[in-house]
């Protein structure tokens, strides 16, 4: 059979990857999805290098509307990256009849509904497994693996930039600003890192799995982000003395009254294996009813790692395309009139423990005040740490951990203790989950 083929649309870090692996394990490949898969076509804006990589095996163009309109392609890979000219570009691939592989969270988490839609309508797939956790195959391990199970909870550590940054400043010593360069030299990071850095692609992954895992629709708009540009080297070190380590978490859960998404530097006890995870590296801890605790580890970004994944979902569109559309998995695990609409909670609303830090004066009575206003929210201490301040002999830093509370009832009593005359300085307030 011939082979099928492939229109690639940017041949930067993850498109390199791609062409290299395909070509690299070509044989491999087809005895695999049973037919050859080749990139017939490339367009990249620049042109020049874009050759100097595929040389003379396949044309290159700049313009991708060339490889869209190429009725020889059958499955266009998006690998440009961002919300504008991808989303016109896959939008007009899915209107042409062409299946779409793409790498673009960012894409999916924002206007994923739109193009899930089109797609089904056209009969044609949208694959994506590259757009969460890079290598690691947590999007087929969901949709398929997982399938039999209600799913409980996912927690990952799903950005690799922020991974390897803390690592890098915990483990060597490193300023940030040093970090995230080198993240940029390898390949890591986005085109933008403040996306990487203020949490918000992670966030975008955490918005794909959580519509998987839980039937609801793609809704990035209502993730709480937070990245890692505010945390202080004092709170990595006394989460370390209390047995926690501090990492970029994207969470989603379902509760009785809605579902929790949020991104955001969070405490994990050093002895789980996900707190172990360093560098640019990924691991997802997916809970279900059935199967219980599952972790998935690997490169979560990278040329290659990625590659992995964009390779094996045109493995999969090359098993699948001649089959019925009403027998392929749908395109967020649940069939589209089998969605939930359950709400994403606020917030206010979330369920977890707190670390607060509190610089405050060292005299007598201080501690029980914060402790009263505490209890008064019904918030239970479970360890207090006092240590000595830098700023001197007067001040001194009070490290709280809580047992788990509703965050808007935390919000009340840190706007009490805030208040106080003998709390000196802006409380620290980090997230803290067991994940047990
Ligand atoms: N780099 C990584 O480790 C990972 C990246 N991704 C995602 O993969 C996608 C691609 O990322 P990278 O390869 O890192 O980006 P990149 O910036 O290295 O490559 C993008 C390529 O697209 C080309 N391009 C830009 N506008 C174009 C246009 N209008 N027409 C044709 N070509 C155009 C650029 O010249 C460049 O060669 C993004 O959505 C990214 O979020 C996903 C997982 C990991
Ligand atoms: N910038 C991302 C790349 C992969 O998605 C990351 O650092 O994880």
């Amino acid at each position: 059979m011939n082979a099928i083929k492939v229109g690639l649309l940017g041949i930067g870090t993850v498109g390199s990857g791609t062409f290299n692996v395909l070509n690299r394990n070509q044989a491999e490949i087809r005895g695999r999805a049973g037919r050859g898969i080749e990139i017939a076509m490339v367009a990249d804006l620049d042109t020049a290098r874009a050759k100097s990589i595929v040389g003379n095996a396949c044309e290159v163009v700049s313009d991708a509307r060339q490889v869209i309109a190429n009725p020889e392609i059958d499955i266009v890979v998006e690998l440009i990256g961002g919300y504008g000219v991808a989303k016109t570009l896959v939008l007009e691939a899915i209107a042409a009849g062409k299946h779409v592989v793409t790498a673009n969270k960012a894409l999916l988490a924002v206007h994923g509904t739109e193009i899930f839609a089109a797609a089904h309508a056209k009969g044609v797939i949208v694959a994506f497994e590259a757009a969460v956790a890079g290598g690691i195959p947590i999007i087929k391990a969901l949709r398929e693996g997982l399938t039999a199970n209600r799913i409980e909870w996912i927690a990952g550590i799903i950005n690799g930039t922020t991974n390897f940054i803390l690592s890098e400043m915990r483990g060597k010593g490193l300023d940030f600003a040093t970090v995230l360069k080198e993240a940029q030299r390898l390949g890591y990071a986005e085109a933008d890192p403040t996306f990487d850095i203020e949490g918000v692609d992670a966030a975008h992954k955490a918005t794909i799995m959580s519509a998987i895992a839980f039937g609801i629709p793609v809704q990035f708009d209502k993730a709480h982000v937070e990245g890692i540009t505010q945390l202080q080297a004092a709170d990595i070190k006394y989460a370390e003395q209390l047995g926690y380590r501090i990492k970029l978490l994207g969470l989603t859960r379902r509760r009785e009254n809605g579902i929790e998404l949020r991104v955001h530097p969070t405490l994990i006890p050093t002895n789980r294996l996900i707190a172990n995870v360093e560098g640019a590296m990924n691991a997802v801890v997916v809970q279900g009813d059935a199967v219980g605790t599952t972790l998935y580890y690997g490169k979560g970004a990278g040329s290659e790692p990625t590659a992995s994944a964009v390779i094996a979902d045109l493995v999969d569109i090359t098993r699948l395309h001649t089959a019925d559309p009403e027998h392929r998995v749908p395109h967020l695990a649940f069939r589209p009139d089998a969605m939930s609409d359950t709400p994403i909670l606020a917030m206010d609303e979330v369920l977890t423990s707190f670390y607060l830090r509190l610089r405050v004066a060292d005299e007598a009575g201080v501690l029980s005040r914060i402790t009263t206003i505490l209890a008064e929210n019904d918030i239970s201490i479970d360890a207090v740490l006092q240590r000595e301040s830098a700023e001197g002999e007067k001040q001194t830093d009070l490290i709280i951990l809580t047992h788990e509370t509703v965050e808007g009832r935390m919000n009340k009593a840190l706007a009490l203790m805030q208040g106080l005359p003998t709390v000196l300085a802006p409380i620290v307030r980090l997230r803290k989950e067991e994940l047990a």
